[in-house]
């Protein structure tokens, strides 16, 4: 079988704004940039970004998968990965593919794939989505992302209530709770969603994992969607889920959702309604990523890949590698 030469380098990396969520503030972002090269000389990247808070492994972990490995690499040993290493199985599946696997075809970009991505833009949690909201606007956004359940309801609510009365008509928003709310306070946010005028896209994972069957009876209840994000975090999920009757929207953040192969069979196999999103890779990541999400999007829900969230943006001085 074909041999590839691995070769690996852990980065770090500080958000421009930190990410504030339920779960705290998130400062840097660390993973692993792999290389795998042919005997042509010829070379593919892919990321390892893992988020153990959201249920992938630890960098840790995978650190020490990267430390164990020969330098030299087959496809056998990528494709028998272990499940508990979903975002590593990414980044080895995705160098592989873009190193050139035979009989891949390879898609060469997210737009000539046919299709044209549109792109939601997180904005901060908290009343600063009240004056950032036009900066992304003029950027181009039309789905806006804010963050809720980080602090009190009342304020939340009252904040919500001033950044629908001024954004746009046209504008979409999503809510995502990061499983931060109660029942009680979920049926809350769902009625008020249903008596505005704005447009809440859905509200994405309002209960925490645990609560599955509280998510399917607030899709039954409401008009406005549910998203499940944590739910389905890894590929396992998301089956589980699907099985036990989740006919809403799936948030795939394909950094942490494991094998893409396997990714892809599901969803052509299954005509869900997904909802690409990012974990904050670099551009290696992100490529792999915005292909499987061009090949994999139906409709045309807007991919949670919004630009700009690094202070240092340091692909190209990444690869001192050996
Ligand atoms: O999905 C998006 O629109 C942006 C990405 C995002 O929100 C996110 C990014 C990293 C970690 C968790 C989350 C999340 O959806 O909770
Ligand atoms: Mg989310």
């Amino acid at each position: 079988m074909k041999g590839y030469r691995f070769d690996f380098c852990p980065y770090e990396r500080r958000f421009l704004q930190p990410l504030v969520t339920r779960h705290g503030t998130w400062h840097t972002r660390e993973g692993i940039i792999i290389r795998l090269g042919d005997a042509k000389g010829k070379c593919g990247w892919g990321e390892i970004a893992p988020m153990s808070w959201f249920g992938s492994e630890t960098l840790e972990q995978a650190l020490n998968f990267c430390d164990q490995l020969p330098t030299e690499i087959t496809e056998e040993i990528i494709f028998s990965i272990p499940d508990h290493l979903p975002a590593s199985q990414f980044g080895f599946e995705s160098a592989l593919v873009a190193v050139g696997i035979a009989g891949y075809k390879r898609y060469s970009s997210p737009l000539t794939h046919g299709k044209l991505l549109t792109y939601s833009g997180l904005l901060p949690a908290g009343e600063a989505a009240l004056n950032q909201w036009e900066t992304l606007w003029k950027q181009g956004y039309r789905t806006f992302k804010w963050k809720i359940g980080v602090n009190a309801i009342a304020q939340e609510l009252e904040i919500f209530d001033l950044l629908t009365r001024t954004l746009p008509t046209s504008a979409k928003l999503r809510l995502d709770a990061n499983g931060g709310l109660s029942y009680q306070e979920a049926n809350r946010w769902l009625e008020i969603c249903e008596h505005i005028q704005a447009n809440v896209e859905f509200i994405e994972q309002p209960l925490p994992v645990e609560q599955f069957s509280g998510m399917l009876k607030l899709s039954a209840d409401f008009k406005t969607a549910i998203a499940l994000d944590e739910s389905v975090a890894t590929f396992k999920q998301l089956e589980q889920c699907f099985q036990q009757g989740w006919r809403g929207i799936f948030v795939i953040k394909p950094g942490i959702a494991g094998s893409p192969f396997r990714l892809r069979q599901f969803c052509q196999s299954h005509k869900i309604d997904v909802v690409f999103s990012s974990v904050f890779e670099t551009a290696i990541g992100k490529q792999a990523a915005l292909q499987l999400a061009a090949e994999l999007s139906r409709g045309n829900r807007a991919v949670g890949f919004g630009i700009n969230h690094f202070l240092e943006n340091p692909e190209e001085n990444l690869f001192k590698c050996p």
